[in-house]
Order: structure tokens, then sequence, then C-alpha cells
């Protein structure tokens, strides 16, 4: 079981268009070459969520203009108040995870709900010629991989052909301390929820350090690991012409 959280702006879509992969017909202008989407990966309290928004998403981005997007999940929890469909998140009848399983890039059951990124979720945000920011857990990550090491010939077909050239970041604590001491400081955990992601992050720290990844950034002091995650999005993005905020 893996998550991600991506999160809100592409187009609502309909059960029957998420089962095409080139469906969208609302793309300004289809750009032939997209750029590669972007993996944010770090053990749980690292801070991934704090420096996106930092560096990415908020009125005092780092990075201008910032063409970087979440992709829209699909759940099966019932719309709260003020959510609508295919913005927040696209909500669906268990029915569709457990007959589409093919069209999941990944997928999580979190307190009885599934929750999971589609393929064409990540497409839409590349056919509006943005960033399609995937922030994946360790296994989501292995499965991206596995997925694009075993693409023989890339096809239009093969899901796994969107993320060729994709740029993957690992989110490292200074030291594993840190880590308990800011999911505590979050107070958005219990005891158990807290141990569970310490039980993982050590894992997840051994596989992110390995090598596999791009990059890895140390999140010690926020704003240094913020400067540093805008230098390197411009190093991999270079197309994008991105600008630092004076
Ligand atoms: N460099 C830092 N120094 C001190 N505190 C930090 C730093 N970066 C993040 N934090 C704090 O640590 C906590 C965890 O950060 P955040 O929620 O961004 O982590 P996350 O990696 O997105 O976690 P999860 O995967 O569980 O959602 C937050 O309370 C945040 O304010």
């Amino acid at each position: 079981m893996f998550t991600s959280k991506t999160r809100a702006l592409s187009a609502p879509i309909s059960r029957s268009s998420t089962l095409l992969l080139s469906s969208s017909s609302s793309s300004p202008n289809p750009n032939p070459n997209p750029p590669p989407p972007l993996i944010i990966c770090g053990p749980s309290g690292v801070g991934k969520s704090s420096l996106l928004s930092k560096t990415l998403f908020s009125n005092s981005s780092l990075l201008l203009p910032p063409p970087f997007s979440f992709s829209t999940s699909h759940t099966t929890r019932l719309p709260r108040m003020g959510e609508t469909n295919g913005v927040e998140y696209n909500f669906v009848l268990p029915d569709f995870f457990t007959q589409n399983p093919s069209l999941f890039l990944e997928t999580a059951e979190v307190h009885g709900n599934y929750y999971g990124t589609t393929f064409k979720a990540v497409n839409d945000v590349r056919e509006q010629n943005e960033i399609c920011v995937l922030d994946l857990d360790v296994q989501g990550v292995k499965t991206l991989k596995s997925g694009i090491t075993s693409l023989q010939t890339p096809t239009s077909t093969n899901f796994f052909s969107m993320f060729l050239n994709s740029k993957f970041i690992f989110i490292t604590p200074p030291k594993f301390s840190t880590l308990e001491n800011r999911l505590r400081n979050r107070n958005t955990e219990t005891e158990e929820t807290l141990k569970t992601r310490l039980q993982n992050a050590q894992s997840e720290i051994d596989y992110g350090t390995s090598g596999v990844f791009d990059e890895i950034i140390v999140n010690d002091d926020v704003e240094r690991a913020a400067e540093n995650l805008a230098s390197v999005l411009e190093r991999f993005y270079p197309d994008q012409r991105l600008e630092r905020r004076r």
C-alpha cells in the first residue's frame, strides 16, 4: 500500500473519459513534447509539503512563473462540504478502483477509503503544458521506476512512457531524530501512526540515499532547503524559463 498526495487543479473527468488516456479536448495548445513529471519523495514529516509550498505553490513562491501542478486524485470517500467533484478529488465508487486497476499509477487504502492517481490525471496536467508534481512514497517510486525500466519501446499506449525523463528528488532529514520532532510538533499523529511512520522512515531513507534519485535535498533549514530545491528545478527544467522571485 502506498500513497501520493496528488492534488487538485485539472478539469473534472467523467468515468468514461478516464478510460481513454488521450481524451482531453480542453488543451489550449497540446505540447508535442510536454515537460516530464516531477516526483518528490521522502519520509513522512521530512517537510515535502513545506518545501513545495515555499518553492512552487504559495503567493510568495521562490520560482515564477510556477508551471507546476498537482494532478487530481480519485477517492471513494464522500465529498466534504465545499468540495467539488474534479477539483479537490474525483469522487468515485469503490467499483471504479476494483474494476480498473490498470488505470492507476498508484493506489492506497486509508481508513477504509481508496485513494489513487490515474495515469490520465497526470497526462491531463501535461496536456495543459504544466509539469505534473507527484508527491509519492518510496513504494510508489519503486512502481514507477520499474514501469519505466520495463519500457522496451516507448509508445503512446504504454502509460509509463509519459514518465520517461521524469525527475526524481528525495528529501531527507539532517538526522533521524528530526523526523520524530517534526511529526510530534505537527500535531497530526496519534502515538500509533507516529510509530508506523517512524518505523517505515529508516528503510525509506536507505532507499532514497542509495543512488536511485536524481537529487537528494537535506531539509535542515527550511529556507535553505527551499532555495536548494529552486536551484535544482531551474537546472532540471531549463526550457521553462523559471525566474527567481527577487
Ligand atoms: N526545515 C524544517 N525545520 C523545521 N520544521 C520543519 C522544516 N520543514 C518542515 N518542518 C515542519 O515539519 C512538519 C512536517 O512537514 P510537512 O508536513 O511539510 O512534511 P511532509 O514530508 O509533507 O509530511 P507527510 O508526508 O506526512 O505529509 C511540519 O510541521 C513543518 O512545518
